[in-house]
């Protein structure tokens, strides 16, 4: 757990972060939304202390963070940031191996780290192991730097806009990646991002800022629900609301009994998604399958209608 306790970051008379107080539970991904220079890097950069805070406390599993000596802290806590930061002269495994290196591991477990972490991003040994960045795609980079955040095994993740700089089809893809990876890990992710959509279909918790300030922290239904400002409600775009709770949750929690004819949607898509599918094929019901392949019922367009309307 983190728990960050009224903290404060000023430069001069600029308070840039204003008396924050927010609780992060373990295994769980934090969304960090705002305008830009509303203090969300400067936030998440005073967890992992690159950023010593003016005021306030932030504890990990109970304790200070700044009681933790610096490799424990590098330990504890992957960062990765846009644009990767790659090491451009060492290669694919060196960059991954960076933390374990500093923190003395021995070579055959540092070796076993960086293969295993290559399989999970899939990345294919032989072809990346002894590759330079610039001799990688922006995606595959971008895979190394999240591997790279990772290989000390940390508890927690901090990223700071991490698929930026990707294209559309591939950020897609890497979000999912993430989220799987998390799954498996258990790891407990606080992301930066500007992209709502980003937002909505990565996070556990959204957290907004505004001028330094958290103005609404809460599940995403919550915010579109609940919006604790005006700005939060502008952020959230007025006429996305019905689409965004649409975005949360997957086709398998909208399913329903009955069949329904054409190609089947997996229970895995987004609520969002497979309203897109019918709208696009012109049906009013599709089959849903699941992991497996196996039919588990339907998605109709009247479900889906009632979801995206305001609860009350
Ligand atoms: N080292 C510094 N010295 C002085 N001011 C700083 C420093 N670092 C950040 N700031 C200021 O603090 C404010 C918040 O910056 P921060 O990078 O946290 O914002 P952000 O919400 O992450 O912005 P963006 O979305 O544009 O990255 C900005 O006004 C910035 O100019």
């Amino acid at each position: 757990m983190i728990e960050i306790d009224g903290i404060t970051k000023r430069y001069g008379d600029n308070i840039v972060v204003n008396n924050v107080t927010m609780t992060i539970n373990p295994r769980t991904v934090t969304v960090i939304v705002g305008t830009s220079g509303s203090g969300k890097t400067t936030l998440l950069r005073m967890i992992n202390r690159l950023v010593e805070p003016t005021s306030g406390t932030i504890r990990l599993d109970g304790e200070d963070n700044r009681a933790v000596p610096g490799f424990e802290l590098r330990r504890r806590i992957g960062y990765a940031i846009q644009g990767h930061g790659l090491f451009p002269h060492r290669t694919v495994a060196e960059n991954i191996a960076t933390v374990p290196v500093l923190l003395g591991w021995e070579t055959g477990r540092i070796k076993a780290k960086v293969a295993e972490l290559l399989a999970l991003f899939q990345l294919d040994p032989e072809t990346f192991a002894d590759r330079f960045p610039h001799e990688l795609s922006g995606g595959q980079q971008q895979r190394v730097g999240v591997a790279r955040a990772l290989a000390a095994e940390p508890n927690v993740l901090l990223m700071d806009e991490p698929f930026g700089a990707l294209d559309p089809i591939i950020r897609a893809k890497a979000q999912e990646d993430l989220l799987a990876i998390q799954r498996l890990l258990g790891t407990t992710i606080i992301l930066v991002t500007h992209d709502m959509e980003e937002a909505f279909y990565l996070a556990d918790r959204i957290a907004v800022m505004d001028k330094g300030e958290l103005v609404q922290y809460g599940p995403p239904a919550e915010l579109v629900e609940r919006p604790a400002t005006d700005f939060v409600e502008t952020l959230i775009g007025a006429t996305e609301r019905p689409f965004r709770m649409l975005s949360i949750e997957t086709a398998g929690a909208a399913v329903e009994p009955g069949d329904a004819q054409g190609a089947a949607i997996a229970a895995a898509t987004t609520q969002r998604d497979a309203l897109a599918e019918l709208l696009w094929s012109g049906r009013d019901a599709a089959p849903i399958i699941g992991a497996d392949g196996q039919p588990i019922g339907r998605i109709t367009l009247d479900g889906l209608v009632r979801r995206a309307a305001r609860r009350r």
